[in-house]
């Protein structure tokens, strides 16, 4: 008999940088590059449903997330209202169709008993974001935590990971949406050469003040900054702070207080240490 229900944490992650890989094999395609998971991140319930056909909310309003239909679709569940929670925003470089399809996997492979192995469940989650065209390398990163450096693309089974071992304060402000799908979609043969070499430095030196003077490079040379992220980031190098762009929103990220010096309001988390885990409500067993 199984549970019916579970409930998911997976961590936001920003990408500082990287190059994309399409491959027709969607479990093969995936990109390369280093960002942060943050504690701020995305929760899923998913439970038997309660009526026909089953709900799908997002923050408490209904709203469907192509990638978590599509991995439902790959575990085979019965019908399953499914509850993302985010505390991060949508659409702005925080991976938060990633974070919700790999919950979703998670979940529904232990509400509904599914005897699926993480790896499994990752490459899942994996295939889905990356057919529907929002995300390359989120969703192997959030299953990992930490801050991860994706050496080769791919599910596992394909993609390699290494890690910059850190930890650290994250400010975040946030001033729009970046569509993933436009990006993705478009020429990246710039864009990609910009994250093959950032990579480079990074292995060379993996130090978290690295990782972000690169990202800035990285978000110049690929033609992605937008103007009030290059603001901010000037503004808090002038304090002596170290901050990027996240990839893909109009939104910066700094180590440590270096947005709050600067002058800036923003939300503030740490790097998450675990990656995604099972945060079902004790005592229901
Ligand atoms: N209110 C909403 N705003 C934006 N996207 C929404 C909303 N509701 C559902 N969606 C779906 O959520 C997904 C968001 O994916 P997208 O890749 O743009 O964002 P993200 O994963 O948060 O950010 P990023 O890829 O920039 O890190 C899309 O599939 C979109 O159709
Ligand atoms: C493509 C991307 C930047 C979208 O958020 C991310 O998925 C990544 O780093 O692969």
């Amino acid at each position: 008999m199984s549970r019916q229900r579970a409930t998911v944490f997976v961590p936001g992650h920003v990408t500082a940088f990287f190059s994309a890989h399409p491959d027709d094999r969607p479990a093969a395609a995936g990109s390369r590059g280093a960002g942060v998971t943050l504690t701020d991140g995305v929760t899923v319930d998913v439970s038997a449903a309660s009526g026909d056909g089953g709900t799908r909310l997002l923050d408490g309003e209904p709203s469907a997330i192509g990638a978590v239909e599509d991995v439902l679709d790959a575990l085979d569940v019965p019908a399953v209202d499914v509850a993302v929670t985010a505390d991060l925003p949508i659409g702005a470089g925080f991976g938060v169709s990633g974070a919700a399809a790999l919950g979703t996997a998670v979940a529904a492979n232990r509400a509904f008993d599914r005897g699926r192995s993480e790896n499994d469940l990752v490459r899942i989650a994996h295939e889905s974001e990356v057919r529907r065209g929002t995300g390359l390398g989120d969703v192997v990163a959030q299953a990992r935590g930490g801050v991860p450096i994706r050496l080769e693309p791919g599910a596992p089974g394909f993609g390699a990971l290494d890690g910059i071992p850190a930890d650290a304060r994250i400010e975040y402000v946030t001033f729009g949406e970046l569509s993933t799908e436009t990006v993705l979609g478009g020429d990246t043969t710039a864009l990609s050469a910009a994250g093959v070499t950032a990579l480079e430095r990074v292995r060379a030196d993996p130090r978290l003040p690295t990782m972000m003077a690169v990202a800035r490079e990285f978000a110049r040379s690929a033609d992605l900054l937008v103007p009030e992220v290059d603001t901010a980031i000037d503004a808090v190098e002038a304090v002596g702070g170290e901050a990027a762009m996240a990839m893909l929103g109009r939104t910066v990220f700094a180590l440590g207080t270096g947005l709050s010096d600067a002058g800036y309001d923003p939300e503030v988390c740490r790097i998450d240490a675990a990656g995604t885990r099972i945060v079902d409500e004790r005592g229901r067993e």
